[in-house]
Order: structure tokens, then sequence, then C-alpha cells
């Protein structure tokens, strides 16, 4: 089987490699990671993409690299090829974790996600430091601080290039919101902001674009389904998982806007849970401007209502909590 591969791959004639971007998914057998691969796949401005996990990535890996799209796909599997498989990537994506159950919230997978993710992190400081870091695994209020403590520790912390992914939330919010308006989702821009867990995720319904107004019932309804938009599809499920799909969409959707950033694209601005000064606490989702350094600019959360400043408020209390417990995980 061995010998007839390496027959079949000496009889290619060789390929120049294509101009593009180098990606590693890890994590890439899941729920999430498999779709997102195939998106990933599909996506042009991707030349290599290395898909990794503990598990069934070589029948993953076959199963993608029959697409006729230019990325190249390599699988690694178990922690053997974790170093393999990260070195030399431009940007990670990283859904690897157990998810949620009906009943539980997202910090009930700290236990288990945390350590995946500290192990993942250690990985990237060593073989690919300067690689884009975009971090799915739950609980992100928590797994961003536990990376940026990783990557410190290691010497290699640079704060514009981790990003926690909460596009999701602002793909929820734009459906919803264009549900209640009467308009295409695609024509609808709420942004999103704080972290990506129940009261955290605050929707700015005052700064919906095209401009819009909503009775208090509808911003009371809306806001409590933005945060809310998880849990709905980890009840629908039933016990076998949470969001994959949509989530799919959302990551390749934030990892296409990384990359046209560091090609070098004018004007990309995505919602993403970064170190950030724009409150007193040390990480905040908000507005960010992407480039070639990864995070070029973080954007001002701009006039609040009074619904939403009392929002912030509770936000930001239970985000001190989350990100408390994440830099404590790794100091102590
Ligand atoms: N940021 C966001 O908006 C969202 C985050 N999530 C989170 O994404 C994570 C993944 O969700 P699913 O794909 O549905 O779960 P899943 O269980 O279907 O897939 C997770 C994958 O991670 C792999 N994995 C476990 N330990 C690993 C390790 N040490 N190294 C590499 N891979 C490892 C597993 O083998 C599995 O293939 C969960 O923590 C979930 O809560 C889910 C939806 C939205
Ligand atoms: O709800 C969950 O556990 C998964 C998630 O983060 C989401 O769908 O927003």
């Amino acid at each position: 089987m061995e010998e007839t591969s390496l027959l079949r791959q000496s009889m290619c004639r060789a390929k120049g490699g294509a101009p593009g971007f180098k990606v590693a998914i890890l994590g890439a057998a899941g729920g999430i990671g498999q779709p997102l691969a195939m998106l990933m796949k599909m996506n042009p401005l991707v030349s290599v993409l290395h898909l990794y996990d503990v598990v069934n990535t070589p029948g993953v890996t076959a199963d993608l690299s029959h697409m006729n799209t230019s990325a190249v796909v390599k699988g690694f599997v178990g922690q053997a090829q974790l170093d393999n498989a990260l070195t030399g990537m431009d940007l990670v994506i990283i859904p690897a974790g157990v998810p949620r159950k009906p009943g539980m919230t997202r910090d009930d997978l700290f236990n288990i996600n945390a350590g995946i993710v500290r192990t993942l992190c250690e990985g990237v400081a060593r073989c690919c430091p300067n690689a884009l870091v975009t971090l799915i695994s739950n609980p992100v209020n928590s797994t961003v601080p536990i990376a940026a403590e990783v990557f410190k520790k290691a010497g290699t912390y640079n704060p514009r290039r981790l990003l926690g992914v909460t596009t999701l939330d602002v793909v929820r919010a734009n459906t919803f919101v264009a549900e209640v308006l009467g308009l295409d989702p695609r024509d609808v821009n709420v942004p999103v902001v704080g972290g990506h867990a129940g009261v955290t995720i605050l929707p700015l319904l005052s700064q919906v674009k095209p401009p819009s107004s909503f009775t208090p019932e509808e911003v009371a309804y809306l806001t409590d389904r933005i945060q809310n938009g998880g849990t709905e599809v980890v009840e629908a499920k039933a016990g076998t998982g949470s969001a994959t799909l949509s989530m799919a969409y959302a990551a390749a959707q934030f990892a296409d806007a990384c990359l046209r950033g560091l090609r070098g694209d004018a004007g990309i601005v995505e919602c993403s849970y970064v170190a950030s000064q724009v409150t007193e606490l040390p990480f905040f989702a908000s507005k960010v401007r992407l480039g070639r350094g990864g995070v070029e600019e973080i954007m001002p959360l701009g006039p609040l209502n009074e619904f939403e400043r009392s929002g912030l408020e509770k936000a930001k209390k239970e985000l001190a909590e989350s990100i408390h417990k994440g830099v404590s995980f790794i100091k102590s």
C-alpha cells in the first residue's frame, strides 16, 4: 500500500508551490473541524492545509484531498505529529475540545478544554510562534487568556496575533435581526461585543447597519435570542453536541478575513475577543481591524444606550471572573 502510493506520487510531475497561506486546523476531525476543513480547502488563499487531531485525520484528509481545489491537504494524528502539523504555519485555527450537552454552561467545559488548549498552544510557541492563532474552543472567555499566558511563558506572546472567534455571535445577530426587520441577512451588520458566553455576548442593536430602530420588546427578544443562540442549538441537538455547521461557516468567514488581512487588503473589520484596552478588562470582544500584523487596530465601542450600558456592566463582571480563571490555570 505504502509502496503503491509512493510509486503513484513519483509518477506525478512536480508542481511549483502555489502562492498562498499555510493553515493548520487543530481538532480537524471533529464536528466543527470537518466542515471547516472543507471550507478552508475551498479557499483560494490557502496553499497548504494541515489537519491535526488525536483521531481520524487520515480519513478526513484522504476524503478532502480529492477535491479539485488548489490547497494541498496533509493529515497529522496524535501528539507525536503535532510539531510537524504546526511547523511553518501562517494561521492556526483551534476548534479542539469537548462541546456542551444540555444543562451545561460553556464554563463547565473548562476542566477538559483548558488542558487541551494549553498543550496545543505550547506546540504553537515551539513550532510557529509568529502564526496568527484563532481560538474556537470553549469557554473562549477563558481559553484566550490561557493561550496568552502559555505564549508569555514561552516568550513568544504577541497580543496582535491571538484572536478569540466570536463571529458566530455576529452571524446569529445578523440573521435574527434581519428576520425581525424583514431584510436579507447579508445586508445587515450587528456589532456584538464583550465575550462569548451568555450575558457577556452583548449585541449593540443601537449600532445596527442599516440604521434601524427597535421596540423595547424587539430589543428584549433579540438580545435574549442572540445571547442564548448556542444553547438553542445545544438543546435541539439533545446531547449530541453544539453548533458545528454554522460555526464552521463563521470560522471560515473569520479565517478568510484574517488571511485577507495578512495579504495586506485594506479595511478588513471583524468582531473578535482580543487583548484590549477598550475597557478596564485585559480581554474584550469588539470590532478590530485586521492587517499584515494581525490585529492592527481595536475600534472604540461607540455610543451605547442605557440598555447597552447596563448590559456592559453585567458582561464585564462575568468576563473578569472568566479571565481570572484562565490566567490562574497557567500561573498556578
Ligand atoms: N467559539 C465559538 O463560537 C464556538 C465554539 N465551540 C466549541 O468548539 C469546540 C469543538 O466543538 P465540536 O467540534 O462540536 O466538538 P467535537 O467533539 O465534535 O470535536 C472536537 C475535536 O477535538 C478533538 N480533540 C480532543 N482533544 C484534542 C487534542 N488534545 N488535540 C487535538 N484535537 C483534540 C477531538 O478528537 C474531536 O475530533 C468545543 O469546545 C465547543 O464548545 C462550538 C461552537 C461555537
Ligand atoms: O453553545 C455552545 O456550547 C457552542 C457555542 O459556543 C455556540 O454555539 O455559540
